[in-house]
């Protein structure tokens, strides 16, 4: 089939490429003229694992191209979807001028059938609105599917390739069979694709979102009344999480969630509540305790040093909002870093594919390492952010010997107390 999406962020570049690897014959159209012009040239401009050996194949097979210009994704694509930003508004709603601007440009442009598919996360009665902004300028048929996305970013490609499930939301038979027909080379292995109405595929997006934030919120709050009773959180999770009922996934307490989901779409459904008069009660909790949590490692180290941080050396491991991405939106480190920094802190990080990100945001005031083991020359501590798989298994007698120090304050709990304290460690770690 041909197929136009409409912005190539996360999600627009996964499922173009991904569209593109099962023979489709992809465009996609994107304002940023220098995102263009180095993906034309064979660059992809996020880190994902995989993503460049199927981007290349692809591109040399001409069935992925790109273009500035929404008019060449029009005269292209039978479907064309939008994978277009909806980020966090001043009052923690979703903002939909993408979207909306968008489909009515698709309106001014329109000549026939096309099926507008929006991607993006958005509040429910957005396809509502997206048929209005485009109907306004044209008598021209079309529909609008909503197919929310649920890939995982550092796990993207398997996630849309293999999905667990598709969700389509739409009223239109003829819509539904044509992306049923788009989506079947996916489902081979017998996942569903289901299909709704429009309404609720969109709070099927955001329900499952905030679900999932709200299990790791409730671990977060176990981890932290183990420590107030003695208890260990990895043994509570691994008790908890064999009953098939609860699920071992999304278990792992920590120092927060972040990303570019988790913390606004929980914002946004919490705010579209509000404006229908109802308080979602778990959200706020949710949103309160995980804005707390991405700082429970402070109050620690500040009782290590007898509250005085002033001008300390202090390691980081890890920068990314999660392993296997350079993302860096809402991390949990970005906070504790801006904390420690105004105490004066000399903070040297290290992370795998994140510190090109952060270096834009912070500038020179941390220094980056060239390996994990350079950050932590003359160290007092270090502190663990995210749980990149080099971290797992250090030499821990260099990290002895470069850090002047001997702590280390774990906001993902990747070592073993016993033996990291064998090895003359002071070991602080989330819940143990
Ligand atoms: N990042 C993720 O892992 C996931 C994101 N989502 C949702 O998907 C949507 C997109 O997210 P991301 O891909 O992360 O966004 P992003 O912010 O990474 O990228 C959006 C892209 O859209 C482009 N754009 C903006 N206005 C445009 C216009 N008028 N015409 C053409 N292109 C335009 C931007 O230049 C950018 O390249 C959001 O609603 C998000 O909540 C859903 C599932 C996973
Ligand atoms: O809508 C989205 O954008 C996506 O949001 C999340 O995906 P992602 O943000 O890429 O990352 P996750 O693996 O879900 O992790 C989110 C955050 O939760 C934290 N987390 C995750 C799992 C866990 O057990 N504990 C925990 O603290 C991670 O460290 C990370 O900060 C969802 O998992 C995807 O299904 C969804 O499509």
């Amino acid at each position: 089939m041909n197929i136009t999406v409409v912005g190539t962020g996360y999600v627009g570049l996964v499922t173009g490429t991904c569209l593109a690897e099962t023979g489709n014959d992809v465009i996609c159209i994107d304002i940023d003229a220098d995102k263009i012009a180095r993906m034309k040239k064979g660059e992809v401009p996020i880190y994902e694992p995989h993503l460049d050996i199927i981007f290349e194949r692809n591109i040399n097979a001409g069935r992925l191209n790109f273009s500035t210009s929404l008019q060449d994704g029009l005269d292209h694509g039978e479907i064309i979807f939008l994978a277009l930003p909806t980020p966090e508004d001043e009052d923690g709603s979703a903002d939909l001028k993408y979207v909306l601007g968008v489909a009515q440009d698709i309106g001014k442009r329109i000549t026939e059938y096309k099926i507008i598919v929006d991607k993006s996360t958005v509040p429910v009665g957005t396809s509502e609105k997206v048929e209005a902004a485009i109907s306004q300028h044209t008598s021209v048929e079309f529909d609008v599917v909503s197919n929310p996305e649920f890939l995982r970013e550092g796990f993207a490609v398997d996630d849309f390739l293999k999905p667990e499930r598709i969700v389509i939301g739409s009223s239109s038979e003829r819509a539904i069979e044509k992306m049923k027909k788009l989506y079947n080379p996916y489902v081979r292995s017998g996942n569903p694709i289901i299909i709704m109405d429009e309404k609720s595929a969109e709070l099927t997006k955001y329900a499952s979102n905030a679900f999932l934030a709200t299990k790791i919120t409730f671990m977060n709050e176990i981890a932290n009344y183990c420590e107030k009773v003695g208890a260990d959180v990895d043994k509570v999770r691994i008790g908890m999480g064999t009953d098939s009922r609860i699920g071992k996934r999304f278990l792992f307490p920590g120092i927060g969630y972040g990303g570019s989901c988790f913390p606004k779409d929980v914002k946004a459904l919490h705010k579209s509540g509000a404006d229908l008069d109802y308080d979602f009660k778990i959200l706020n909790a949710v949103i309160d305790v995980n804005s707390k949590q991405k700082l429970a490692l402070i109050p620690k180290i500040k009782r290590y040093f007898n509250n005085d941080l002033h001008g300390k050396s202090i390691a980081i491991w890890g920068l990314a909002f999660k392993p296997e991405t350079d993302d860096i939106r809402e991390a949990p480190s970005l906070e504790i870093i801006n904390t420690l920094l105004k105490y004066n802190c000399n903070i040297s990080v290290y992370d795998p594919e994140a510190m090109p990100n952060v270096k834009q945001k912070l500038g020179d005031k941390i220094s980056y390492a060239e390996s994990m083991y350079d950050a932590l020359k003359n160290a007092e501590t270090l502190i663990i952010c995210t749980e990149w798989s080099v971290f797992r298994t250090p030499d821990f007698k260099k990290v002895k010997d470069l850090m002047k120090g001997q702590s280390i304050f774990d906001g993902r709990n990747l070592y073993d107390i016993k033996d990291i304290e064998k090895e003359g460690f002071d070991y602080i770690s989330i819940g143990r």
